[in-house]
Formats: structure tokens, C-alpha cells, sequence
């Protein structure tokens, strides 16, 4: 579980993230929607304890987080970066294999063996055939599995994701989001993800957050968040809700203005 509790953290005199208040209960996928500029990124990093708050806190089981050992917090909460990898010359194995390293000591070697782990996570996200690939022989969308691999291996309770699927055409981007979410139900994770995509955060978030200028605007389901007033002020457009009809969650259409057509 995280807490966030008057949550705050400025640029000079300027609040990006403005006393939020939150509770991210375990065993969900939550997304985080808004336009950009909203904050979004930054309450990531916040939680990810890579930034620390100007005032407030956020609380991983009622403990601070800048409190934790960096190495015990990369134990429970990985971080799937915005673009996925750096491409800097290792194949998809030895990238994989470096999810490892909040579990080895300072030789690199870790108790138990974790080949068996590592060659699991490259099948389930379908990279077997290209494991000995260096990353610059991959495309977008295989980087992308590549570094999600890397983040479960890492066996963290918490998954924190900044925009998993932007770049991907719709197959990878379904693919991903398939992925975190088998991944999500079968561990149990309490997932945090930025969603720019509002359709697919209807389909795959048991949560939504919607920010704007650092605050929260609403938060709840995605029939409770994604509605047209909601939608008019997060992004100034005029939206259309329908229902999708195999998943019954809302889908968004944007309304033209015919008028101005003509
Ligand atoms: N180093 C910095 N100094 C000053 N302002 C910054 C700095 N980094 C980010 N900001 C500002 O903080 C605000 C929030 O940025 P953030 O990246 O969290 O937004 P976001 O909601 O993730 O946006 P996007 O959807 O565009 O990725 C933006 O207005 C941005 O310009």
C-alpha cells in the first residue's frame, strides 16, 4: 500500500504536485491520467522515491519512503522508464539479468540461481528467439518488452510504469498491457501507471487518478472518471462516451465541431 499525504513538491515558488492527498491499495492496476504538464511524471518519480517531496510524504506501509535502504525499495518497486532502454550495446539477456541487481552483493553473485527466472521472463514476453540480440538490433516495441522482462525479474510488489505503451502500434501496445496485467493479477502487484491512452486505461485500470496542474480532479472508476465535464477539463476537447460493448468500460470518442468544418 501508498500513501500519499499532502503530497507537494515545487520548482521555485511553483507547485507540480500539490498536497495530495491518496491511498494506492495493493493488488490493482491504477492509471494516472492528464494533460501533459499535469504532473504526472513527477508524482511517478515521487513515489519512486527518486525525487524527494518539498513538503508531505508519501508512506509505504506507513514508512516514509526516503526512510528505506535504496536497495530494499528496489526490491519492492520497479520503475518502467518513459522510451523503455538505453540502447548501450548488451543483448536482451544481459539487460534482463540486470533486473537481478538489488539482489546481489557486491561480487554480483546473489544466493539463488536466477537463470531459470530470467529465461522465464524472456519467454513470457516473447523475446526467446532475439535474447542474444544487442538492443540496437531490436525495434521500439521489442525494447519495450525487453525492458519489461528486466522489471520482472526484478520481483517487485510494486510496479510503477511512466507511459508503457506510447510509441507502440496497437499490437504491442495491447501486448504490454496484456502482459502487466497477467503479471499484475498473478503476483498480486499494486500497479501505478501514466496513461496518456484513455481508452486503454478504461480497458486494463481497476483505478483512475485524473490530475491537472498538480491536482487530483477525480478519482475512481474509469465510469466515474472518464465522463465528457471531467474529459472537458483535464483537455478543453468535447468528448463522446460509449460503452465498450464486450467489456462494458467507457471508450471516448471526440466530438467535432461540424460547423467549423464548413
Ligand atoms: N527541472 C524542471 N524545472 C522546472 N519545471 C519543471 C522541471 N521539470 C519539469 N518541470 C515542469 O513540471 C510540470 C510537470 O511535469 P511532468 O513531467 O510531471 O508532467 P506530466 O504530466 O508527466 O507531462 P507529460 O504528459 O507531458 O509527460 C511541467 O509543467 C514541467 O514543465
Amino acid at each position: 500500500m501508498i500513501q500519499l499525504q499532502q503530497l507537494t513538491f515545487q520548482y521555485g515558488a511553483r507547485s507540480i504536485v500539490d498536497r495530495l492527498d491518496y491511498t494506492f491499495a495493493g493488488n490493482a492496476i491504477y492509471g494516472i491520467i492528464g494533460p501533459n504538464g499535469a504532473g504526472k511524471s513527477t508524482l511517478l518519480q515521487l513515489i519512486a522515491g527518486v525525487r524527494k517531496p518539498s513538503s508531505g510524504q508519501v508512506l509505504l506501509e506507513q514508512r516514509p519512503i526516503g526512510e528505506l535502504p535504496r536497495r530494499q525499495l528496489a526490491q519492492r518497486i520497479a520503475v518502467l522508464q518513459q522510451g523503455g532502454l538505453p540502447t548501450l550495446g548488451f543483448t536482451v539477456k544481459e539487460v534482463v539479468a540486470m533486473g537481478r541487481f538489488p539482489y546481489q552483493n557486491w561480487l554480483g553473485s546473489e544466493r539463488a540461481d536466477a537463470t531459470a527466472l530470467i529465461d522465464e521472463a524472456i519467454e513470457a514476453t516473447g523475446l526467446t528467439h532475439l535474447a542474444n540480440r544487442t538492443l540496437e538490433q531490436l525495434s521500439g516495441g521489442e525494447r519495450q518488452r525487453a525492458a519489461l522482462a528486466k522489471v520482472f525479474v526484478q520481483q517487485p510488489d510494486i510496479l510503477l510504469l511512466d507511459e508503457p505503451t506510447t510509441y507502440l502500434d496497437i499490437g504491442y501496445q495491447q501486448m504490454i498491457m496484456e502482459l502487466v496485467k497477467q503479471w499484475q493479477r498473478k503476483q498480486q502487484l499494486l500497479v501505478i501507471a501514466v496513461m496518456h491512452d484513455l481508452n486503454i486505461a478504461a480497458l486494463y485500470c481497476d483505478q483512475l487518478l485524473a490530475l491537472r496542474g498538480g491536482s487530483i480532479i477525480a478519482a475512481g472508476t474509469a465510469e466515474q472518471v472518464l465522463i465528457p465535464e471531467h474529459i472537458a477539463s483535464l483537455y478543453e476537447v468535447e468528448a463522446l462516451m460509449v460503452n465498450h460493448p464486450q467489456q462494458n468500460v467507457p471508450q471516448l470518442l471526440l466530438r467535432l465541431d461540424l460547423d467549423k468544418e464548413n
